[in-house]
């Protein structure tokens, strides 16, 4: 119910304080304009508390044990499991215990605005605010308003569960304990991070994917991946789906799934279920009814993140909401471009289409954003898998080769397994997307994001000698395989 209502004005307005509003605000005040954050939760959005840093907290104790494990000479000095209460403490240093004023300071060391609430569009170039308090302020932006209100979850239309009180990956990275039993729903990115976190802080982990794992990578990822997972013991069940969830409140609370798969239907009784099948654009409720569009509708952007449909080059969306690659730094890339975008056409620098690869463009979205999963094995990818190019009409030739057979693999670990695949552009003689899988694999990521996004020719990306014994080496085996 609101109280009173404030008004105020200034520049630029970007709904939303994940890593994307941040970055945007920070760009786009950097000519001595007044930018406004409004955000509903904290400071630093999903990334910080909720997905990235503390699933990868979750992570890298166990893969750091693995690795050790892995290691002659350092094996014998593994003798205990993942200490499970201090990788839980460890990852709420991490988020600050879901405190965000040093987040929130950094804003304001930036001399960027933050106004707390909740914020929706009222009509071109105005957002209306709702406090927690029941204020309401209406705020006029002289140049620009940004949407960067992230992405929720997808649900599944399961009998039960929306009574079964389901873990979503917030209450998977935020957990206070590790259940005995797990099941986790979805063999995307989130499923198989947090299907490996929990196997590796002690829990029996059943993971129900329906299909193979990590659809939209190379095959090879999914596969090497699968047999990782079932060899540390977490049951893989591939083309399997969840028919009904029931949570049994008598007695010991635990959550009974009837799973269907290919040899029928079974119950399976765990003490949580996590439901990780995917998330979207969160464009409900964000007032796009007022300025023409669609409630929730799937927005159009160019690549400075102007939203198309809307008149008077005010309106920008970016980072997941504008469902371009939803990944931290390809979203921040796209709000420095943003940021800049509004204070060159601000200031008459920028007018019409920004050019590609300008500092106005994220251009790069198009070669494809470089993502890493971190699970161990680690699958590190950039550019096109070899399906995708072809789709694109690209006349192209994959080159495999086996990771574990360069020799700075063979000293990382004792039957190290891994794999690298790159695909060239055979009329262009580029690279356009490479995938690396195994441990560590990376940190290898942004040699092969140098060689894609610069669309170095492959007679020079020869002269780029790795350094011996490093897995880099993989780079001249893959460029021998090919030919030169
Ligand atoms: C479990 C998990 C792990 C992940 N791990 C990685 C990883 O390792 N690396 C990686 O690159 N990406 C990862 N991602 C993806 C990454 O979290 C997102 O791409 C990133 O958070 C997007 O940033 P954003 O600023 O667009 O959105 P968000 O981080 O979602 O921030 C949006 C902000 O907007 C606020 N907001 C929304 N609506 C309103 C409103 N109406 N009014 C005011 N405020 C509003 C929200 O409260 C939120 O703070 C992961 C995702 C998940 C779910
Ligand atoms: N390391 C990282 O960078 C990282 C980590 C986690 C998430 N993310 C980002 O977050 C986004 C969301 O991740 P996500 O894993 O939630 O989504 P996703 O799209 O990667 O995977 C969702 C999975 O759920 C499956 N699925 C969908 N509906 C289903 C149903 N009804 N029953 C069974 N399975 C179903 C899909 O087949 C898919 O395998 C990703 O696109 C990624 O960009 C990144």
């Amino acid at each position: 119910m609101s109280e009173t209502t404030d008004l105020r004005t200034v520049d630029v307005v970007v709904i939303g304080g994940g890593p994307v509003g941040e970055n945007v605000a920070d760009r786009a005040g950097r000519d001595g304009s007044e930018v406004l954050v409004v955000e509903a939760e904290l400071v630093g959005g999903e990334c910080s508390y909720w997905a990235c840093m503390p699933s990868k907290a979750l992570l890298l104790p166990g893969h750091a044990l693995a690795a050790a494990r892995r290691l002659p000479g350092a094996a014998a000095a593994v003798t205990g499991r993942v200490d499970a209460d201090a990788v839980l403490a460890r990852r709420t240093q991490f988020t600050h215990g879901w405190d965000d004023s040093s987040q929130a300071d950094w804003l304001s060391s930036a001399g960027i605005g933050l106004l707390r609430g909740s914020a929706r569009l009222a009509g071109a170039r105005r957002v209306e605010v709702v406090s927690a308090d029941g204020t309401t302020t209406l705020v006029e932006a002289r140049r620009a308003v940004v949407l960067a209100t992230g992405s929720e979850p997808v649900l599944p239309d399961i009998d039960g569960l929306p009574q079964a009180r389901a873990w979503g990956s917030r209450e998977a990275t935020s957990a206070e304990h590790v259940p005995a039993r797990l099941a986790v729903l979805g063999g995307g990115v989130v499923g198989v991070e947090l299907a490996q976190a929990y196997a590796r802080l002690g829990s029996e982990v059943t993971l129900l994917a329906r299909s193979g794992l990590l659809g939209g990578y190379e095959s090879v990822a999914g596969e090497l991946l699968a047999d990782a997972l079932r060899e540390e013991g977490v049951d893989v069940r591939l083309g399997s789906g969840v028919e009904r969830v029931r949570r049994e409140t008598a007695g010991a609370e635990e959550i009974t799934l009837t799973v269907g798969g290919p040899d029928g239907s079974a119950e399976l009784v765990v003490d949580e279920f996590l439901v990780a099948t995917g998330r979207r654009p969160a464009t409900l409720g964000v007032g796009l009814e007022t300025v023409g569009l669609q409630d929730g509708a799937t927005l159009e952007v160019d690549d400075s993140g102007l939203v198309a449909g809307v008149d008077g080059e005010w309106l920008y969306a970016v980072g997941d909401v504008s469902g371009r690659a939803p990944l931290t730094h390809q979203g921040k890339y796209a709000a420095r471009a943003t940021g800049d975008a509004i204070v060159a056409r601000a200031v008459g620098t920028l007018t019409g289409d920004p050019a590609p690869f300008s500092p106005w463009a994220a251009s790069a979205d198009r070669l494809g954003a470089p993502q890493v999963v971190f699970t161990d094995p680690e699958v590190a990818m950039v550019g096109l898998t070899e399906a995708r190019a072809r789709e694109r009409g690209l006349r192209v030739r994959a080159v495999d080769h086996d990771l574990a057979t360069v020799a700075g693999a063979s000293l990382t670990a004792d039957d190290f397994r891994g794999h690298a695949r790159m695909i060239v552009d055979e009329d262009r003689r580029v690279v356009v997307g490479v995938t690396f899988v195994g441990p560590g694999v990376a940190e290898l990521l942004h040699s092969a994001t140098v060689a894609v996004v610069g669309e170095v020719p492959l007679d020079r990306l020869w002269h780029a000698v790795p350094s011996y014994p490093t897995i880099s080496e993989i780079w001249l085996r893959l460029l021998e395989d090919y030919g030169l």
